[in-house]
């Protein structure tokens, strides 16, 4: 709680401006008290002129200073010096300066002069002034501040002047405005309007929010459905690229069996002609042995000849039956050969249907292929591979194409996945931004909330005393009772006013009332009609003597010798 220490005062009314007058308030309370005119009322004038800058009433031209010629000088300087504990327990000093001086007609001027609001405690410590402020106005508004009561209060409740202490009795308006300021209901009631003008800004701005909320809840839902789009687009790539493998290992397997097949067929070829070639051997050997069997034929020649010849014979036969064993191991060699070629035929021909079969799983397995490149096309918008049977050039191309669409597929999804990441933060702090939003505004809902409780107490307790005024109920029936009872009184008495002929007296008295009013409007219409003849008589003679006097003009106008006629009227 804030307190008074000490009051030094010089120079104001009746204090002396040559010495310093201190006053100590002791706590809990200090009485003053002393003789009628020895100052009372001047120390608490000091202390409100100390607190809120303000001078007692009636006191312009400088009557609360010390009356110079009291003091026999031309100027006295004045000094109010309050030294207080603010709310917090700080020690504080303000002091005001004051001057007047006396001008040649005797006339006085008061001029304010350097006014200080320090620390008292930093002044005591180190000797140097903790200066608040030297300004009026700052320190006007600064000590009821620090004493923690307005300004209002130390003016009409605390510091109240005797001679402004009546205005509890003052009229409604004045008093009203009284306790405006005491009680600072302007302060409250443009609280009030901020509070209310806030909740409406506030509830706008919830409106907005809450749209806001809105869109980015739809937004969400959209960007949720991209997501579900992506995996969705995922899974479809997932097993694109399944089907991709399995196509490209069939498309690899084929590939392989191609590549077996034709070297399969390639040896085949070969074998067959190596066989055709032993064939034609073999048919050229048996007709070498034809031949050679027509070709037998008797020897002819000399003894010595044939001898020589029979003496070669054996010879020759060893030597051509060597060459028949030869030609005998040849001719088996070559039938081992026919017979491993007839085999190899065999073989040959049984790989040829097997290759056939293979070749036509191959066209089926192309055909499922052509197939499936068609529809993946169609479903892929890949244009020019309706026809059949497709190329080479086409399948791959088709692949690569396919791969083009996978990766831009794939890129696709990056940049969506991206895209949804950017959302999703941007949505998470949108959201976050808005829960703080939220947060705050349940908090003003909640203070509002209590707001409106204490008002509602407040009707409550309004309503309690509007109950006690009910009480009043009783009272209006106390006060008809007596009513009923003046009434019955009243009658009691017109009763009586009857029993005493009041009314037939009254009549009678209305009557001559009348008569003689009567009598008077006929005097009165006498009056009128005398009033009027005592005006034509009036303006008769009027006329009589603008006549006399027409008459005499005339006569002095006359000419000896003229006849002067009068006509006289009587206007009697
Ligand atoms: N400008 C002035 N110069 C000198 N003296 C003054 C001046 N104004 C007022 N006085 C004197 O100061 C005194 C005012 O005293 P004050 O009204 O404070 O006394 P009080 O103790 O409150 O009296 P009361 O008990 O009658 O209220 C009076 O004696 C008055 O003549």
């Amino acid at each position: 709680m804030a307190t008074l220490n000490k009051l030094a005062i010089r120079g104001i009314r009746s204090f002396d401006d040559k010495q310093i007058s201190v006053i100590e308030f002791f706590s809990p309370v200090t009485v003053i008290v002393g003789h009628n005119g020895s100052g009372k009322t001047t120390i608490i004038e000091c202390l409100k002129y100390a607190t809120t800058g303000d001078q007692p009433p009636n006191t312009r031209g400088g009557a609360f200073i010390h009356d110079p010629k009291m003091a026999n000088e031309k100027e006295v300087k004045a000094q109010v010096k309050l030294r207080f504990n603010t709310g917090n327990g700080k020690r504080m000093l303000a002091v005001r300066n004051l001057s007047v001086t006396v001008k040649k007609g005797g006339a006085l001027t008061m001029k304010t002069l350097e006014s200080i609001l320090a620390n008292a405690n930093d002044n005591e410590k180190s000797g140097k002034r903790g200066v608040i402020s030297t300004k009026c106005a700052e320190m006007d508004t600064e000590i009821p501040h620090l004493l923690g009561v307005s300004k209002a209060v130390l003016e009409n409740v605390i510091f109240c002047h005797q001679e402004d202490s009546y205005w509890p009795l003052a009229e409604p308006a004045a008093l009203k405005k009284k306790f405006d300021d005491i009680f600072e209901a302007t302060k409250y009631t443009k609280a009030l309007d901020a509070i209310k003008s806030l909740r409406k800004d506030r509830v706008a701005e919830l409106k907005a929010e809450q749209a806001r909320l809105e869109s980015l809840s739809r937004e969400k839902a959209h960007s949720d459905k991209l997501l579900k789009r992506v995996s969705d687009l995922n899974s479809t790539i997932t097993t694109k690229e399944f089907e991709y493998e399995e196509v490209k290992r069939e498309y690899d397997q084929l590939v392989q069996a191609n590549k077996k097949f034709y070297e399969q067929s390639t040896k085949f070829r070969e074998m067959y002609l190596k066989l055709e070639s032993l064939q034609e051997k073999k048919t050229r050997y048996e007709e070498d042995l034809a031949n050679a069997k027509e070709n037998l034929h008797v020897v002819s020649g000399t003894d010595e000849e044939v001898m020589q010849r029979l003496n070669n014979f054996d010879k020759h036969i060893a030597e051509q039956k060597e060459k028949r064993r030869s030609e005998a191991s040849n001719l088996q060699d070559l039938e081992d050969e026919l017979a491993g070629a007839r085999k190899s035929h065999m073989g040959a021909v049984n790989e040829h249907g097997s290759l056939k079969a293979e070749e036509k799983a191959q066209s089926r397995r192309i055909e499922e292929r052509e197939t499936l490149i068609r529809s993946i096309g169609t479903k892929h918008h890949l244009k020019g591979y309706d026809h059949s049977p497709l190329e080479k050039e086409k399948v791959v191309e088709f692949i690569s194409r396919l791969g083009d669409l996978q990766r831009r597929q794939n890129a696709e999804t990056e940049r969506l996945q991206t895209e949804s990441r950017t959302r999703m933060d941007e949505y998470n702090v949108m959201a976050r931004k808005l829960n703080s939003e939220l947060e705050a505004l349940k908090q003003q809902k909640s203070t509002m909330k209590n707001q409106i409780a204490t008002l509602r107490s407040k009707i409550t307790s309004a309503e309690f005393s509007l109950d006690q005024t009910s009480s009043l109920t009783t009272d209006i029936r106390t006060l008809q009772g007596d009513i009923e009872e003046k009434k019955r009184r009243l009658d009691k008495v017109r009763q009586e006013i009857k029993d005493a002929n009041y009314d037939e007296k009254i009549a009678e008295k209305s009557s001559k009332a009348r008569a003689l009013e009567d009598q008077r409007e006929d005097l009165n219409g006498e009056i009128r009609t005398l009033s009027l003849q005592a005006d034509s008589r009036a303006r008769l003679d009027i006329k009589r003597a603008e006549m006399r006097s027409k008459k005499n003009e005339a006569q002095n106008m006359w000419v000896p010798g003229t006849r002067l006629v009068f006509l006289t009227v009587d206007f009697s």
